[in-house]
């Protein structure tokens, strides 16, 4: 190994790197991380950090609005605040990742990289080399490849607003359309969301999803089905996007159609690394084709939801495939997901879509949360869970709708993942009145 500079060298320094680059040099390993853009990636920087900062004021908002005057506040939100707010919050994680990471010993090299061969990267006409190479450079945002697409913008720039717009017009219906959304609408603009087909969200349970939607309606955001957009032009002080359904006037628009794996330009095809639509192939153990050089994080192609706990799951499976202690293929346990709109919908475990298809093997229990005096209290009022249990009555899967649907799911997980048995739950004593000890009650 020695002939090498580095027992391992990661290629973006992301979440799929760092939660398992940094034990691996704790343990003596010598790592190298190289970066092109800002330490730590998507994540801190221009993803779910920047977007929970500038969300914590909707949550408010909805609070207040939900006490019926019980605290008396406008609600309004002062987006140039938020958004100062947001930058205070994050701006330091990168050097504090930074300073850990050299802290325990890892080279941290700034630029592109691309492979050269099985064992060397090039950094701006340096070459690095190292016995195992990591691939982990993320994804990036998909912009629509239509005349006028020069004034569509991307979710770092509306994460970045410095004044909230109008009207907005975004393009798309996953996740980063429905919480931009649920942002924009909630800090005064004027919000349209442009559909491709009917549908939003199709990860989650429709039924829930339409709840969600409907409330967004109520609150003035306006959803146009099939308006796939054919071009953007300017008039005189606003753009209209001329889409399938008729032409759409707005002041702003993101486009939120996707994102795609960060694969072109690192020389893989040179070295026989497959690679497909979604991203990097690799085996059961991360291995891409060529059997030195792993992959990890939202670059791979796989079935699991692309996010940041499923990328330090990775991070770290490497980190114990590498120091030996390790032999079995990656086993991913049930990934948590939720989309941060409001009412937030939260899942884990076996979907609503797979219980329903399967009644021989699964059973369904739906809860009205108004019944619950816990939900009472904050005055929720869209508030549903959809439990889903085995043959042996394990809970198996969750789908919640509601302001608390998060920590619902959190603190149902390790019942899924565990399989708790129901004289297991029994033995379950939350803390009484609290969102934990409501989402375990009659579980057993
Ligand atoms: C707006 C938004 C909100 C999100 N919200 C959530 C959320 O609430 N919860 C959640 O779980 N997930 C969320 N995600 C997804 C989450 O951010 C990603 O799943 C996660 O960041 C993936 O980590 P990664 O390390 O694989 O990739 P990234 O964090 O993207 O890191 C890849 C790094 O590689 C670098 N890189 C790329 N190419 C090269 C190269 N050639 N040379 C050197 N460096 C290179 C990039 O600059 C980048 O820093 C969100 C994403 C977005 C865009
Ligand atoms: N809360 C979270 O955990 C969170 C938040 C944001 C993003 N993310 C992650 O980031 C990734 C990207 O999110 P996203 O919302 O960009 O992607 P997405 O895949 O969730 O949604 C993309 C949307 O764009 C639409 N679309 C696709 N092609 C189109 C076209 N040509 N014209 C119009 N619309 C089109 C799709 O129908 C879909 O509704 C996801 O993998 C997600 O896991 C997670």
């Amino acid at each position: 190994m020695t002939e090498f500079d580095y027992d391992v060298l990661y290629l973006g320094s992301g979440h799929a790197t760092f939660d398992g680059a940094l034990p691996l040099a704790e343990r003596g390993f010598r790592i190298g991380v190289i970066e092109a853009d800002r330490i730590g990636g998507t994540c801190p920087n221009w993803g779910c950090n920047a977007k929970v900062a500038l969300d914590e004021p909707v949550t408010l908002q909805r609070e207040l609005e939900r006490m019926h005057g019980t605290v008396a506040a406008s609600g309004q939100i002062d987006w140039p605040k938020n958004q100062a707010h947001k930058q205070t919050v994050i701006e330091d994680i990168p050097t504090g990742l930074a300073d850990s990471m050299e802290a325990a010993g890892i080279d941290l090299i700034f630029g592109k990289g691309r492979l050269v061969d099985a064992h060397t990267i090039e950094v701006a006409g340096r070459t690095y080399q190292a016995d195992k190479l990591v691939i982990a450079t993320g994804m990036h945002p998909h912009i629509l490849d239509i005349p006028g697409k020069e004034y569509l913008h991307d979710s770092t720039d509306f994460l970045a607003l410095k004044k909230m717009p109008k009207q907005i017009t975004i393009i798309g219906g996953g996740y980063i359309a429905l919480e931009s959304a649920t942002l924009a609408n909630a800090a005064g603009s004027d919000v349209t969301v442009l559909l491709h087909h009917d549908r939003v969200l199709r990860a989650f349970d429709p039924a829930f999803v339409d709840l969600m939607v409907a409330d967004l309606k109520k609150r003035g955001v306006r959803f146009i089905k099939s308006a796939q957009p054919k071009a953007v032009t300017a008039a005189a002080s606003n753009l209209q996007v001329h889409t399938a359904a008729g032409i759409v006037t707005t002041d702003w628009i993101l486009d939120a159609s996707g994102r795609i794996a960060n694969t072109k330009g690192l020389g893989l095809a040179e070295l026989g690394i497959e690679t497909n639509e979604d991203g990097i192939v690799v085996n059961d153990y991360l291995q891409t084709t060529v059997p030195n050089i792993y992959a990890s994080g939202d670059v791979l192609s796989k079935d699991v939801p692309k996010l940041t706990p499923t990328a330090m799951f990775e991070s770290r499976y490497l980190m114990h495939l590498f120091a030996g202690d390790e032999k079995a293929p990656i086993r991913y346990p049930a990934i948590a997901t939720t989309v941060f709109t409001s009412p937030r919908i939260a899942q884990a475990g076996v979907d609503i879509a797979t219980a329903q298809a399967n009644p021989a093997i699964y059973r369904i229990v739906e809860r009205d949360l108004k019944q619950n005096w816990y939900r009472q209290v904050s005055y929720e009022d869209i508030a549903k869970v959809k439990l889903i249990f085995n043959q042996q009555n394990q809970l198996v899967g969750v789908t919640e709708i509601s302001e608390q649907a998060v920590d619902v799911v959190n603190s149902l997980l390790p019942a899924i993942e565990f399989g708790f048995t129901p004289d297991q739950l029994e033995r379950i004593i939350n803390i009484f009145p609290s969102i934990s000890a409501s989402a375990y009650s009659k579980l057993a």
